[in-house]
């Protein structure tokens, strides 16, 4: 059993915030700074070109995969880590593509925009009339059928954190002898998954938002083991080779999901992910669920009390969400910089979308509390109607 007042001691958290955008930019473990020394003065620095083999740099991908497996129910040995989640999505959405004759990708307007450009961008690579077929979230299910190639689904919509079944769609997606590809960015580090269990064919996620990796900090990707041998990685870098080293002059794919690795990896960003998945290697997975569930009921129970011009953008059955809380406003860009400027960090997706992470690592029931009457002030006070909170920033 996870002690989450022990962990909430693990984080920086900068004195007078509550931050609830954990579920974007996971905040900074005391340990990273240190670690993150270490990588740069003692490895880089005194290692030098050494330290790919004494640090252990090339083997950190799998390594640090394999720990982030365990966090999303993947077979030892079948995740590896690198570049950003685009890329991932690319690799993944490629491969499943060209294992399968059929055209339709079918996807939701719940998916991040990033994973339908890379759909677009493919279907024109691939040039054999693939489409895109986008439905509403609900619909996913009723368009399963025997035209789709892949299925390629975010698990968790990043704007109303709608949660969906993994098992069922994709024990209806095989049946019908569909791909799977799952994006777990607003999963991994907020619920149990388990691809090994639901049968998913590829999944892809990132490490800067739950996993408290950084900024810019890697993708993962995961293969099933029944397609590891002869996945297609769609970027033949030589880091994905057979035999890097041996440098030959043409490709050869390497053992398993390694293939999936393109170039060098990001050795001072997996040193940072290294101390933070030390934290989320004693996480007890279910444990956190339970956490989670029960700060964001408190959460929505406080501020549909206190604020009746919020409406809630999230499904209400907890088991139906991940872990976040979103609450749509007409002013939501405005409230949300206001609820910001006093100490409430949490973020607007547009059109009107105010999105607050649960995250229990670091955020505790008196968090909840003391948000919520934040909140309350802000919405109760029109807080927002400062001039100074209307302009809209590049970055939200
Ligand atoms: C679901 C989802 N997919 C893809 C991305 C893109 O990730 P990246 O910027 O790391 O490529 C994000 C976040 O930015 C995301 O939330
Ligand atoms: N990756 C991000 C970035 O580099 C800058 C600002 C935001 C992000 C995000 O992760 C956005 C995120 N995927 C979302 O859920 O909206």
């Amino acid at each position: 059993m996870t002690d989450f007042a022990a962990t909430k001691a693990l984080f920086h958290l900068p004195d007078g915030m509550i931050y609830l955008d954990g579920n974007s930019l996971g905040p900074l473990p005391l340990a990273t700074p240190a670690r993150v020394a270490q990588a740069v003065q003692d490895e880089w620095g005194d290692m030098l070109i050494t330290g790919w083999n004494k640090a252990g740099w090339m083997a950190q991908p799998m390594a640090l995969g394999d720990r982030i497996g365990r966090l999303i129910g993947a077979e030892a040995g079948h995740v590896t880590l690198g570049d950003t989640l685009s890329v991932k999505v690319y690799q993944a959405l490629a491969a499943a593509l060209a294992m399968t004759d059929r055209t339709v990708i079918l996807s939701d307007s719940g998916n991040f925009p990033s994973d339908l450009y890379i759909a677009e961008g493919l279907i024109r690579a691939f040039g054999r009339g693939l489409e895109l077929r986008v439905v509403d979230p609900e619909d996913v299910a009723a368009h399963i059928d025997g035209s789709v190639a892949v299925l390629m689904l975010t698990q968790v919509d990043y704007r109303t954190g709608r949660l969906h079944d993994m098992a069922a769609l994709t024990a209806q997606a095989q049946a019908a002898g569909v791909l799977t590809v799952w994006d777990l960015a607003h999963s991994a580090g907020a619920l149990p998954v388990d691809l090994a269990g639901c049968g998913a064919d590829f999944a892809v996620g990132c490490t800067y938002k739950y996993l408290n990796g950084g900024p810019g900090a890697p993708a993962f990707i995961y293969v099933a083991p029944r397609h590891a041998a002869t996945a297609d990685p769609a970027l033949q870098g030589w880091l994905g080779h057979d035999a890097p080293f041996a440098f030959e002059q043409g490709y050869r794919p390497g053992a398993g999901v390694a293939r999936m690795r393109v170039g060098t990896p990001p050795v001072i960003q997996m040193a940072a992910l290294d101390a933070s998945l030390a934290i989320w290697d004693k996480v007890d997975m279910d444990a956190l669920r339970t956490t989670s569930i029960r700060l964001s009921q408190r959460f929505i129970a406080g501020v549909e009390a206190a604020c009746p011009d919020l409406t809630l953008a999230s499904p209400r059955d907890p088991h139906a969400r991940g872990s976040q809380v979103s609450f749509r406003h007409p002013q939501g860009y405005a409230a949300m910089q206001a609820c910001i400027a006093h100490g409430v960090v949490g973020d607007f997706r547009a059109p009107d979308i105010m999105r607050f992470g649960f995250t229990p690592l670091f955020i505790d029931a008196g968090d909840v509390d003391a948000a919520v009457a934040v909140i309350a002030r802000v919405m109760g006070e029109r807080l927002w109607d400062a001039p100074r909170f209307m302009e809209r920033a590049a970055v939200t």
